[in-house]
């Protein structure tokens, strides 16, 4: 399997003094399904972040699709952006405007200014995305304003606009944060299913551990900006568990553990 993400010694220290990242290497291969857990201000935003250079790091090097992102400007960064879904814990949809909008808005990257703004998508878009909208359970709502969809829904068409975008990755800001424990499950359900099927690599920061544990192929633990922990599930012990959260497991809110189908 090809890599598809490469961080090699990244470390970032913000304006303010604060080092969030501490030397930091991994690799994510295609079609992996990687989850970050850590305690709150581990660095798992400042990690995904990074990824697309929403924030810039202070060293190290960082490896999209073989191509060095992180040194990369203008129209090279664009379109290597594009290679980059993001998936967000408040979903950051255009709420005035149709689900199909909404869904269509994944293709901007791939269009000319002017085509965007006048919304002059290709046929062949507006087939895709009523597809991906099918495969959501949402073709009803295909016309209905984004507003209108509750919070599973409205996530499930923020994975439509990511996959829309024919990404290489897809970054998941803690998908599940603003959601029911039910319509979670439906989003990780769909998020992992709709992945595997595309050979689409996955890295989402999570807060739930037993939602890791249930559906990543891997974990990375951060503490600190470091990495504690970059392996299987199943290796995910006791001892390592208080290593990256710095209290045992008995304190953490785990919820089932159950695995997921
Ligand atoms: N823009 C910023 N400027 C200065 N410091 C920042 C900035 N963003 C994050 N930090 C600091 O960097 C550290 C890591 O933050 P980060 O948000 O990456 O952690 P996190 O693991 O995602 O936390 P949480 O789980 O609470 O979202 C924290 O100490 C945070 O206060």
């Amino acid at each position: 399997m090809k890599t598809i993400l490469k961080f090699d010694g990244v470390s970032k220290i913000y304006s303010n003094g604060v080092h969030a990242l501490k030397n930091v290497s991994f690799e994510i291969k295609e079609g992996e399904f990687v989850s970050i857990i850590g305690p709150s201000g581990s660095g798992k935003s400042t990690l995904l972040r990074a990824v697309n250079q929403l924030i810039t790091i202070s060293e190290g090097k960082i490896i999209l699709d073989d191509e060095e992102i992180s040194k990369q400007k203008g129209k090279d960064l664009r379109n290597q952006r594009r290679k980059v879904g993001m998936i967000f814990q408040n979903y950051n949809l255009v709420y005035s405007l149709s689900v199909l909008q909404n869904v269509l808005h994944g293709r901007l990257g791939y269009m000319s200014g002017l085509n965007g703004i006048l919304g002059r998508y290709k046929e062949e878009d507006k087939i895709e995305a009523l597809n991906l909208l099918n495969e959501l359970g949402l073709k009803d709502f295909a016309y209905n304003r984004a507003a209108d969809l509750s919070g599973g829904q409205k996530q499930r068409v923020g994975i439509a606009r990511a996959i829309m975008q024919n990404p290489k990755i897809l970054l998941c800001d803690e998908p599940i944060a603003s959601l029911d424990p039910s319509s979670a499950k439906t989003i990780m359900d769909l998020l992992k299913s709709m992945t595997a099927k595309r050979n689409i690599a996955c890295l989402v920061n999570l807060h739930q551990l037993d939602v890791a544990v249930n559906y990543s192929t891997r974990i990375i633990g951060l503490s600190k900006g470091q990495i504690m922990f970059n392996d299987s599930p199943e290796n995910l012990n006791a001892a390592m568990i208080e290593k990256i959260y710095g209290t045992s497991r008995e304190n953490l809110m785990i919820g089932n553990t159950q695995n997921a189908s």
